[in-house]
């Protein structure tokens, strides 16, 4: 099976997309791939004692190429969705991202209620496109193929709003400061557990992805690495408001 095959091999190969961080990107000065979702995958990669080989993907590309078995395993921002989960197995979490709207500021809107029946932007392919059609139903939303695009779209007018991962959006007014102004409406429309994701069809290599998340919690390992990317630190000044476990589905 595929658990028996990564060690034969001596390598897991990781999907994870390179352009988001603190999760996935190029560090500056080094230009190695580095961030959250990069070590997390690490952790899987020691515990089975082979190197890591990252493969860097677009947000729609993700759950495809796993299944098509192009990669292991994702480290993705991959967030759990019950229609999702129909497609690939999700491991325990190891982060909850809230997710949240952003606005230009100049339009007044500044309530999740006041954008039902507005344009919202979001990533195609990603479970915020699919999660806020849902949620906001007399909406329109817009998909563009990165949350950059989206970004665009919102200082263009294009859309109302943007929808996305908290720390996606500091992100993106962080990296580039707005021609128009916006913010980020305070409210969570929802909290989005994110897991590591594995083809269906393999179990026993689940249990050890598991096993993986499991001891790094026991160890400490995990918050110290949750620290290093998001704690006082960093420009997140997170605290850790949850532990590695199961996604309640
Ligand atoms: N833009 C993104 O990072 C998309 C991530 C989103 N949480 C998803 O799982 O689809």
């Amino acid at each position: 099976d595929q658990l028996d095959d990564i060690k034969a091999r001596g390598e897991l190969v990781c999907g994870t997309l390179g352009t988001s961080q603190p999760f996935s990107f190029q560090d500056a000065a080094t230009r190695q791939l580095v961030g959250y979702d990069v070590d997390v995958c690490k952790l899987v990669a020691d515990k089975l004692g082979v190197k890591v080989n990252y493969k860097l993907l677009s947000v729609a590309a993700r759950v495809p190429e796993l299944n098509e078995g192009r990669v292991d395993i994702l480290a993705a921002n991959l967030g759990y969705s019950p229609d999702r989960a129909q497609q690939i197995a999700f491991s325990h979490s190891y982060y909850v991202s809230p997710q949240k709207l952003m606005v230009r500021k100049d339009s007044g809107l500044d309530s999740i209620e006041a954008l039902n029946g507005r344009r919202i932007g979001a990533t195609k392919g990603s479970s915020s496109e699919r999660e806020i059609k849902r949620i906001l139903d007399k909406s329109q939303v817009i998909g563009y193929g990165d949350s950059s695009a989206t970004y665009l779209a919102l200082q263009q007018k294009k859309v109302d709003a943007q929808f996305a991962s908290e720390l996606v959006l500091v992100r993106l007014v962080l990296q580039s400061p707005p021609t128009a102004p916006v913010s980020v409406i305070p409210k969570a429309v929802f909290d989005e557990p994110w897991g590591l994701g594995v083809r269906k069809s393999e179990p026993r290599f689940l249990e050890t992805v598991n096993q993986a998340l499991d001891e790094a919690e026991a160890s400490g390992a995990a918050a110290k690495l949750f620290d290093k990317w998001f704690g006082p630190e960093t420009p997140y000044k997170l605290e850790r408001s949850f532990k590695i476990g199961p996604i309640a589905g």
